[in-house]
């Protein structure tokens, strides 16, 4: 903390608590805040970063993994980097090509690219210093289907460690450890067993054999699909306690009976597992969610913090994990101190107190019963991957909570599938009536929720228009910044959530701000840029009280700044002329595979939310041909658009267009279109 003007790790400082001591920007200065610059980035997908400052100098990641150098009070561009992810590698990811930010250590800056890159940049010139594939094709990986990384690499004594992301379509997690002076693999610890226990000659051997094969199935579907449980986000290094903490994901498929037999608590899934940075050596682990099969991930951020617990001074480690607990463990030894709700949940009736174990309703295990779960948290959870924040001066952890319930029921006829996801779950997502709609919006909620880390309870919640809003930023100014999914950027008041800043955006925001100062001016800056996973897969739940698209932009924010932003534009949808006509059964059945190839990006029941093309307003609906040289044969392939002829027939795909086609049809007559 020795330079309160600099943002230097991802989290500012190791502890990752996202507090700037700069108060120039303050609750009584605020009425002055206004846009100092901004800069447009060069893609229109989601943009996630936390740029980086370091002496003046601005580092900041967009989505496709590219990277820019900016002179931090200016904006003037001092180098670019594009590491040219193939566009074809957007159909490995769940969820948007995303970028979380950069790691900078020692004159270089480390970045994570989304076809499973770890690149070593140097700071000053941008040139490429070291590359080195992270996700090699070697037998140890077990099926390699779908690994792509856009988290933030984190650095501890000299080590960069990287995790990687694809648990939803088949992948068995790891992380590695590279020399981050060369680049050189010291060491991997998967985080799931190999299908039949072997070594992996690998830092997790041990631990794997002793204690997480046996919570498997041996003959679990888990031993094609790799399991899941990727470090797909959170990775924490603790300086006091020289230990990483990984937030490790969730199983795959998400179909527990179909992955492990309905046996086991399946370790690493959803759990904190402590590694030692030098040699990747397991020293404790704490699973929030055994038998995993809502997504619940324990991937979402994490930090360190020093509170009193019951009267003593503890160390520990706090997360608010989508499967709505907020955890607080012992940094040292992972034992477990308390979980306690910060959002409505109905998957577990309580926490056993002394072991940190939820109880399990039921009928939650949807996998096992057979029948539909309505679930709260869903699987985007009570929160995702937006980093909370902690002021000091309040006490507080600023949460961005969500309301996202989900219907989870099992597909019987469950086959792992070579392209898109593999789930394991009925894919049929929500009718198109407007009153079935209306009424699942009302549960559909967001908020800036302050919590009580040591009272174990919210001091006060802000109620947002919608869920999927931006990471929070505190700062000894007395305030707490947030972006909104909806488009504004504002400051509240720590200590009483009064809003006391608004700045319209015109694009959604789901990064987290940052605060630097240069020349003793205090700048908060935030990327701009409306994705992730709930606007391309959300469909109707995306677009409710939300008609936010994608411009990505950075702003950057000063006390008189006088900068504005060009004037809002949105795209004006219609109805394709010469659409066409579809039959009945074709669109029927061009629903299901849409539902299973096309809805991760384009959106439940082609519903798209704002970032990626809303095909019911597709100018290719008119042409079949036309139609399938996109969808079938990847003439876009180059923007992130794959072809699916390897795994559909021309019909299937034909049937598609015809689904599209009754969906605008239908759409169009509610007067849906020129939105
Ligand atoms: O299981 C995984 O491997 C994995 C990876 C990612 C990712 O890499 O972004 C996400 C998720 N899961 C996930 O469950 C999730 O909700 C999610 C949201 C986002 C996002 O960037 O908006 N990524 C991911
Ligand atoms: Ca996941």
């Amino acid at each position: 903390d020795d330079n309160p003007s600099d943002w230097p790790q991802h989290g500012r400082t190791a502890f990752e608590q996202r507090f700037s001591p700069l108060d120039q920007i303050n609750t009584r200065t605020i009425g002055r805040l206004g846009l100092a610059w901004h800069q447009d980035f060069d893609t229109s997908r989601g943009q996630e970063g936390t740029p980086l400052i370091v002496d003046g100098v601005m580092y900041v990641t967009t989505s496709w993994s590219k990277v820019e150098a900016l002179d931090a009070a200016t904006g003037r561009v001092l180098w670019r980097h594009d590491p040219a992810v193939p566009g074809g590698v957007a159909v490995r990811g769940c969820c948007d090509t995303v970028n979380r930010g950069a790691a900078y250590w020692d004159g270089r800056v480390y970045v994570g690219t989304f076809d499973g890159r770890l690149i070593a940049l140097d700071a000053k010139s941008g040139r490429l210093d070291w590359s080195v594939n992270t996700i090699p094709h070697d037998a140890t990986l077990g099926d390699i289907r779908s690994y792509t990384i856009d988290a933030a690499p984190r650095i501890a004594k000299d080590v960069v460690i990287i995790g990687n992301g694809g648990a939803e379509f088949g992948a068995r997690g790891f992380v590695s450890g590279f020399d981050a002076r060369t680049g050189r693999l010291k060491w991997r610890f998967f985080t799931v067993p190999a299908p039949g226990n072997q070594p992996d000659h690998a830092a997790s051997d041990n631990v794997l054999s002793s204690v997480a094969y046996k919570t498997w199935s041996p003959t679990g579907g888990w031993t094609h699909s790799g399991g899941g449980g990727t470090v797909w986000d959170s990775i924490v290094y603790d300086p006091v306690t020289g230990l990483v903490y990984l937030g490790v994901g969730n199983g795959a498929p998400w179909n527990y009976k179909f992955r492990s037999n309905g046996e086991g608590d399946n370790l690493f899934l959803a759990s904190i597992v402590a590694i030692r940075p030098e040699t990747g050596e397991y020293v404790w682990h704490f699973q929030e969610t055994p038998k995993d099969q809502w997504d619940f991930t324990a991937s979402q951020p994490m930090m360190v913090l020093d509170l009193p617990v019951q009267g003593r001074m503890r160390h520990v480690l706090v997360q608010a994990p989508k499967n709505g607990f907020f955890y607080t463990l012992d940094a040292r030894t992972g034992a477990f101190i308390s979980a306690i709700p910060y959002t409505f949940l109905n998957w577990a009736k309580g926490i056993d107190p002394k072991t940190g174990r939820p109880d399990i309703v039921p009928d939650a295990l949807w996998s096992l019963t057979g029948r539909t779960w309505f679930g709260i948290p869903g699987s985007l959870g009570g929160h995702n991957w937006a980093p909370m924040a902690y002021s000091p001066q309040t006490g507080y952890v600023y949460i961005p909570a969500q309301q996202l319930p989900e219907p989870f029921k099992a597909d019987d006829h469950m086959r792992l599938h070579d392209m898109g996801v593999n789930l394991g779950i009925d894919m049929s997502g929500l009718p198109a009536d407007p009153k079935v709609l209306a009424a699942v919006g009302k549960t559909v909620q967001g908020w800036l929720l302050a919590w009580d880390p040591v009272a174990g309870k919210a001091a006060f919640r802000v109620q947002h228009d919608t869920p999927w809003n931006g990471g929070v930023l505190a700062t000894a100014g007395g305030l707490v910044f947030q972006g909104l999914a909806t488009g504004g950027f504002e400051a509240y008041d720590a200590r009483t959530g009064a809003r006391l800043y608004h700045f319209d955006a015109h694009s959604g925001i789901v990064a987290p701000p940052v605060a630097y100062a240069v020349h003793n001016r205090q700048y908060v800056a935030v990327e701009v840029g409306w994705g992730g996973i709930f606007p391309l897969m959300g469909g109707a739940l995306a677009r409710m009280r939300n008609d936010s698209v994608n411009h990505s932009r950075l702003l950057v924010f000063a006390l008189d700044g006088k900068d504005r932003l060009p004037a809002d534009s949105r795209p004006v949808q219609t109805l394709a002329d010469g659409v066409g006509s579809f039959e009945p059964e074709r669109a029927r059945r061009g629903y299901v595979s849409y539902q299973h190839f096309c809805m991760a990006c384009h959106g439940d029941n082609a519903i798209a939310g704002g970032v990626l093309p809303d095909l019911r307003w597709s100018g290719a609906l008119g042409s079949p041909d036309g139609f399938y040289s996109i969808a079938g044969m990847g003439a876009l392939k180059n923007f992130g658009m794959v072809g699916f002829s390897s795994v559909l027939k021309p019909q299937e795909i034909e049937d598609i267009r015809q689904f599209l086609i009754s969906r605008a049809r239908h759409d169009a007559a509610l007067g849906e279109d020129k939105k």
